[in-house]
């Protein structure tokens, strides 16, 4: 019997990278769920954990979410898991213009894939993928957050440059897939 996952979130750019990045590489059936979870203060780890026990607790059936953090070395890993708090007022102009005052524009995109079964002793499971990149006066379409004003180490293009299939090749969310696609074809 194939085993159901729900993948919650309430963000469609997110959904359709993850279906492209998956392909039909992935042992189980995943549906989807758009609910915009509440999102609790902390450090990734936690933010991530608490975010599949709150799906979970809505949708009582073995969930997978995800959360996004774009963290700056010059503001000490800041926004972090905020960033979409200041994307939505900053636009990535701001988010660039934030880093004025900094010498060092280095950033890390982090991608966080969180399950939980429901079954009895089980856990919560994390699945983390990191891209390393500069944040530069934004290039390239607006139609997902801040890829324009992001630009991954060792290329001279933006995430929103890249051809889709070239940014899924080296993002922070095909390196967390990568993992989290492993552990679900070793544990079928
Ligand atoms: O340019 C981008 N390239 C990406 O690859 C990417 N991945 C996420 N984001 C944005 O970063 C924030 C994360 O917040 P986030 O993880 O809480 O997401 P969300 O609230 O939109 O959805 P979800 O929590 O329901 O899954 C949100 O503003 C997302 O739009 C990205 N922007
Ligand atoms: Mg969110």
């Amino acid at each position: 019997m194939s085993k159901k996952l729900t993948f919650v979130t309430g963000n469609v750019k997110k959904l359709e990278e993850i279906v492209k990045i998956l392909g039909s590489n992935f042992p189980f059936e995943l549906n989807n769920k758009s609910l915009d979870l509440p999102e609790l203060q902390g450090e990734i780890n936690e933010i991530s954990v608490k975010k599949c026990m709150e799906a979970y607790k809505q949708l009582n059936t073995p969930v997978i979410v995800e959360d996004t953090c774009l963290c700056f070395n010059g503001l000490k890993g800041l926004p972090g898991p905020y960033i979409k708090w200041f994307l939505e007022k900053l636009g990535p102009e701001g988010l660039y213009k934030m880093l004025d005052g900094f010498e060092d524009k280095s950033a890390e995109a982090v991608c966080t894939f969180a399950y939980y079964s429901g079954e009895n002793d089980d856990e919560v499971v994390l699945f983390q993928g990191r891209t390393k990149g500069v944040i530069v006066d934004p290039r390239g379409p607006r139609d997902f957050g801040w890829d324009p004003c992001f630009q991954p180490e060792g290329y001279n293009q933006t995430y929103a440059e890249m051809a889709k299939d070239e940014k899924n090749k080296i993002s922070h969310r095909y390196r967390a897939l990568d993992k989290l696609q492993t552990y679900f074809i070793t544990n079928k």
